[in-house]
């Protein structure tokens, strides 16, 4: 395909269709400011540009180390729409039930940070931790306008991908590492655009996965399927809130060596991860999770969303995100009382297994050979239904997954 391109981080193709924007603005890509690191790993969304004649700073992902991104807060009403969804999400008092069941599919939000004029959400990463980072962002649902948007918002997001009202999602830019190259290749927005419905599943999520090279992946696709239906669970319930035009972002191993490294660790126990609850222990001993100085010149609010939550049982190690999953059973065992101390009915073996399970994670191999998280929340809205729209999507995308397994 002659979208491709390969590189090491940058993506050509999809940065020359973002040439031309809906509101026929001409951008033009520009370097993050040199203070800032762009993040390699993106592969939708916003970049780094600037308005032609206008010098107006488009701002993209920023690395910004440390295991974490920052996403800078769109235009009123999109960005404050999106903090305030993220600070619902992580308000340490949080006792409802449907949002702690989301949130080990959100990244987790480590508050705000602002730099000159500019405010940015502070997230984790998702592909930190892996060596070779594959990724594709999947944004979900046949309709990709809100309630509040124009006829011309409303002509652009329909014209824009026609399969869409067959297929429920999209895919908006994929990066996949190659190990006989040993460089990432990106899909950008032009050749995904391009996907006809019927090379979605062979040409979009079958290439995501090399399932005709020699270094196929299709062993990631049940575990994949098995979260994707975790998702569709808590989405056929839960009747708050609508997600339009949010994504999911899919990561999972590139590299060979990293797949073999993760495997050699296997415990029986614990590595049934991706069919079992998945649930983020907290040790609140050590409390804050990640204490990530500032950098001087940035001013950064709320860290206490870094803390752990007792009602979802989290434990993260500094510098990583990786939720701990353990069987059903260990997990009933599992508990962390008030003052954040382990609950006596655990065996002196899970919780030292715990901790070491812990260590792998921090000590950067991916546990998790493949991970979903829901990403962009710039138009959720509350609700009184189903998400028919996202549920719709995810379902589709589903059975695309299984086409892809016969
Ligand atoms: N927490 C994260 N960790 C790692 N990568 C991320 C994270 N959040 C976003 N990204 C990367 O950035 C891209 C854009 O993210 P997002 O969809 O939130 O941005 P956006 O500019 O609002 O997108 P859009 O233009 O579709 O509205 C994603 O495709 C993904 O590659
Ligand atoms: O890929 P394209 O063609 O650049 O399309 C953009 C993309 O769909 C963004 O998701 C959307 O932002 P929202 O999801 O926030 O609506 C943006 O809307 P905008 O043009 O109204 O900013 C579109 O231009």
């Amino acid at each position: 395909m002659s979208t491709r391109s390969s590189s090491t981080g940058c993506d050509e193709s999809s940065t020359a269709s973002q040439k031309q924007t809906s509101r026929d603005q001409v951008l033009t890509p520009t370097p993050a400011p040199p203070e800032w690191k762009i993040l390699k790993t993106q592969v939708g969304g916003h970049k780094f540009a600037h308005e032609e004649n206008e010098q107006h700073q488009k701002l993209g992902m920023v690395d910004f180390g440390n295991g974490m991104v920052l996403k800078s807060l769109q235009n009123p009403p999109r960005g404050i729409r999106e903090l305030s969804f993220y600070q619902r999400a992580f308000d340490p008092d949080c006792d409802d039930a449907d949002i702690l069941e989301l949130r080990p599919f959100l990244p987790p939000f480590y508050g705000t940070e602002e730099k000159g004029s500019a405010k940015f959400l502070k997230l984790a990463n998702l592909t930190s931790g892996f060596k070779q980072p594959c990724v594709i962002d999947l944004k979900m649902g046949k309709v990709t306008y809100d309630q509040e948007a124009t006829p011309e918002k409303i002509e652009h997001e329909v014209s824009k991908y026609p399969p869409l009202k067959d297929l429920g999602f999209q895919i908006t830019g994929m990066m996949i590492y190659n190990p006989d190259t040993q460089s990432a290749e990106h899909y950008g927005r032009s050749y995904c655009r391009n996907l006809a419905a019927e090379n979605i599943v062979s040409e979009g999520l079958g290439l995501f996965f090399r399932l005709n090279s020699k270094h196929s992946r299709r062993d990631a696709i049940p575990p994949l399927i098995s979260q994707l239906k975790k998702l569709e669970h808590w989405f056929l319930k839960q009747k708050k809130l609508s997600f339009i035009a949010s994504s999911l972002l899919i990561v999972y191993e590139g590299s060979a060596s990293a797949e073999k490294e993760a495997g050699a660790m296997e415990d029986a126990e614990l590595l049934q991860r991706n069919d079992k609850k998945n649930v983020a222990l907290c040790d609140k001993s050590t409390n804050n999770l990640l204490n990530v100085d500032s950098p001087a010149n940035t001013k950064s609010t709320t860290a206490d969303t870094l803390d752990c939550n007792s009602d979802s049982g989290h434990i993260q190690k500094r510098s990583s995100n990786k939720p701990l999953s353990f069987t059903d059973e260990t997990v009933k065992k599992i508990k962390l009382n008030e003052t954040g101390t382990k609950s006596s009915d655990l065996t002196q073996h899970e919780i030292s297994t715990a901790e070491q399970y812990a260590d792998k994670i921090t000590n950067s191999t991916p546990m998790t050979d493949i991970e979903v998280h829901l990403i962009d929340f710039a138009h959720v809205f509350p609700a009184n239904d189903i998400d028919h729209n996202f549920l719709f999507g995810l379902q589709k995308l589903i059975s695309c997954l299984q086409t892809l397994l016969k």
